[in-house]
């Protein structure tokens, strides 16, 4: 069995946060704000998967009332969301995303970003799609007040073996 899903995130940029995308630190004046580190691909991406397999969203898991979620990776989600997989005997055969990002260039940062994703996964770099595009300097993501993403996977069930008599 195959299954699809999407995921869209945003946070805004801040003084006084690290930048953190894709699981690495970008040196920037700015952050992103949230209750976690603010990581929106990974969040974009945890949703994809957790809507592929007909799961609540990233908020649901992970509420942002609770203090355990407080500054932390948001690399630990995807662990977590990876041992769901396993449980239910999923696997994610790719994902491909976009992050709308004014600023800064994260061109450099994509290789990292890749591997960062694919061992919280458990997957290949080469499953992983990350692209970086600017808003053209129109609205609220043109102005750099924030950065977007946006995420899709594609996931498959391994068939369970049937001990049925034929
Ligand atoms: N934050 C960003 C935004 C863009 N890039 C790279 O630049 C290319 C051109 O972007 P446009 O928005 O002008 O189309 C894009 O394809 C990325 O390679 C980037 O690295 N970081
Ligand atoms: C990731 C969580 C985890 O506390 O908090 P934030 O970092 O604020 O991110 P968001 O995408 O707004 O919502 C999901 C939250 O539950």
């Amino acid at each position: 069995m195959i299954r699809t899903g999407i995921g869209y995130d945003v946070h805004k940029l801040v003084k006084g946060r690290k930048l953190v995308i894709g699981g690495v630190e970008i040196p920037f004046e700015f952050g992103l704000l949230g209750h976690s580190d603010g990581d929106v691909l990974i969040h974009a991406m945890a949703d994809a998967i957790l809507g592929a397999i007909g799961k609540r969203d990233i908020g649901f898991f992970f509420p942002n009332s609770e203090q355990r979620w407080k500054d932390v990776s948001s690399l630990v989600f995807l662990n977590e969301i990876s041992q769901l997989l396993s449980k239910e005997n999923w696997k994610v055969e790719n994902i491909d995303s976009v992050v709308i990002c004014e600023q800064p260039k994260l061109s450099p940062f994509i290789d990292e970003m890749k591997i960062k994703i694919s061992l919280s996964l458990g997957i290949d770099p080469s499953q992983i799609g990350i692209k970086a595009t600017t808003n053209e300097k129109l609205g609220f993501l043109g102005r750099a007040e924030g950065i977007a993403a946006f995420a899709s996977c594609l996931l498959s069930s391994a068939p369970v073996p049937s001990y049925a008599s034929p």
